[in-house]
């Protein structure tokens, strides 16, 4: 397996309990994935299991997506730094100060412990399940799904953070933007044949890959899949094409 490109993977650990994840954890031990922990999961699950993840020596991105005033936000950044995650994000409507209270939130609780490593923040631009419809009727916001995904990357990238979550069709426009190294975190993968169930903006593992994604976010194809290990390898295998 190629570990590199394994390590660019994100499983969604969407499950209702830590028993359940741990039962999808044990049939892929030993793949070099990253775990992400969502809402489901953090909030039943809570601190504990993030710490279980990183004892297991696994990467961590805690996808709580925070959105709110600039002091409860740089709190609650302080207290995800001080669990140890390796990303962590929040939504970019929130506003520039609200985004630069995330960076303070992590300089602070570096400041106060040394041993902790930085995080790091990225930030939600348009949901994947947004399609232009929604985004202009819905949210309010005119033009194109992409035109507002580039606004926000630039705004995150104003306000000190390392990229963004967005669709794998926009990457190429986040890139030209903002730059190589800003980082772009794609949920929205379905490997040909896949249900698309609520996700609006979609690509293939190996076709985000190639449009130059940092990280591909899985979920369901893995986890509602008969064989999760099987599918797993699967998607590594056309990332790594
Ligand atoms: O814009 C976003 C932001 C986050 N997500 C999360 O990614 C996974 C995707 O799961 P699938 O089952 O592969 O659809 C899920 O945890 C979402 O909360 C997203 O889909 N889109």
């Amino acid at each position: 397996m190629n570990n590199n490109i394994a390590g660019r993977l994100m499983v969604a650990l969407d499950y209702p309990s830590a028993e359940e994840a741990r039962l999808l954890i044990d049939r892929l031990q030993g793949i070099p994935c990253y775990m992400k922990v969502g809402m489901q999961l953090f909030y039943t699950a809570g601190p504990d299991f993030v710490r279980e993840l990183k004892h297991k020596g696994y990467s961590v991105f805690l996808d709580l997506k925070m959105h709110d005033i600039p002091n409860t936000v740089k709190g609650g950044a302080n207290s995800i730094t001080r669990l140890g995650v390796d990303m962590f994000n929040v939504h970019a409507a929130g506003g520039v100060q609200m985004m630069k209270a995330a960076r303070e939130g992590v300089r602070e609780a570096l400041a106060q412990d040394a041993s902790l490593t930085s995080p790091l923040i990225i930030a939600v631009t348009q949901l994947t399940s947004t399609d232009k419809q929604t985004l202009n009727e819905e949210i309010g916001i005119p033009g194109t799904v992409e035109e507002a995904v580039v606004h926000y990357a630039r705004r995150t990238f104003e306000a000190g953070l390392d990229g963004v979550v967005a669709s794998p069709l926009e990457v190429q426009a986040i890139k030209d933007a903002c730059g190589t190294s800003f980082k772009t975190v794609t949920p929205g993968i379905r490997p040909q044949g896949s249900a698309q169930g609520d996700q609006s903006r979609t690509l293939t593992p190996g076709e985000a890959i190639r449009r130059g994604t940092d990280f591909i976010v899985v979920g369901r194809p893995i986890t509602a899949n008969a064989d999760p290990r099987r599918a797993a390898e699967q998607i590594i295998e056309e990332m790594t094409l």
